[in-house]
């Protein structure tokens, strides 16, 4: 397959050695110096586009993909508040786009361990308390992680005495009127190159139950994104990674 690689960064460069392993061919690679390159035509060129940008970027990429009808896998996370408009623009336009906050398979098996954990949870809710923690490397723009969000959410339709989820992070973390019983807490870590770790808490007066992915490196994301972009093509509408994965339980 032709592949435009829209963001050259950690992600993108992994995601080209993968990419040439399974015998595809870039065609076009996108950073912050020749955006000037992402054109209509360009894009033409290429079976699939794989956009891991900048929370900041990503939506104008999306857009243009959109318009070539370039089927797209977007990685890049902190845009998810233009989630239902991207959809409802790539369905209009009969286009084809997949996004996802975690590409990796570990992490997708880890969605479904902890909404099954949530749902069951749910039913202790009286004697456990449920909160989040996600630490990733410094360089990191948006807060919480991509991941920590959609676990968050799986959680919030499984754990019914959670309303809403709450980042709590270097700039709000003495702000106690966060800490309300409805509120589910993600605690953000930025630390040193950690390349993404999530934890789950339940907590009881007389044990706790921890549910943990450490991410080793970035070969598991880049892969499930190549992947991904195997997948797309051929294939019209707006999908979550999820749907690529469809494990059987
Ligand atoms: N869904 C998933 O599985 C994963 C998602 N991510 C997410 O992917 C995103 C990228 O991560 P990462 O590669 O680590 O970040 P990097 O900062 O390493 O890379 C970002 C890249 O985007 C480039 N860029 C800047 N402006 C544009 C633009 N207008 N168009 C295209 N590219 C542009 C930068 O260019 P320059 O180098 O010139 O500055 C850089 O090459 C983040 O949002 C991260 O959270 C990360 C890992 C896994
Ligand atoms: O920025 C990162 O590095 C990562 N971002 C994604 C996220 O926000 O969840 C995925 C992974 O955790 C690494």
């Amino acid at each position: 397959m032709k592949i435009a690689l829209l963001g050259y960064g950690k992600m993108g460069k992994m995601i080209e050695g993968i990419a040439l392993d399974r015998n595809h061919e870039i065609v076009l690679k996108i950073d912050e110096n020749n955006t000037h390159e992402l054109t209509i035509e360009n894009l033409r060129k290429a079976d699939v586009a794989i956009e891991f940008s900048t929370p900041h970027t990503v939506l104008d990429n999306i857009y243009k993909c959109i318009e070539s009808k370039t089927p797209l896998v977007v990685g890049t996370t902190g845009w998810y508040g233009h989630l239902q408009q991207v959809k409802d623009a790539c369905v209009e336009a009969n286009s084809s786009v997949m996004y996802g906050s975690n590409f990796s398979v570990g992490v997708n098996i880890f969605f479904q361990i902890s909404k099954m954990a949530a749902k069951m949870m749910n039913n202790f809710s009286d004697q456990y308390d449920v909160c989040m923690e996600e630490i990733h490397h410094i360089h990191k723009l948006d807060s919480p992680s991509g991941t920590a969000i959609t676990i968050a959410e799986d959680i919030l339709e499984e754990f019914k005495e959670k309303r809403q989820w709450v980042d709590v992070n270097a700039e709000n973390s003495d702000d106690v009127t966060l800490h309300k019983p409805e509120n589910l807490i993600i605690n953000s870590f930025r630390e040193g190159e950690v390349p993404g770790t999530h934890v789950v808490l339940y907590d009881s007066d007389v044990d706790r139950i921890e549910l943990k992915h450490v991410a080793h490196g970035r070969q598991g994301f880049a892969l499930g994104a190549v992947l991904a972009a195997e997948w797309l093509p051929g294939k019209a509408g707006f999908y979550s990674v999820k749907e690529m994965y469809d494990f059987k339980v």
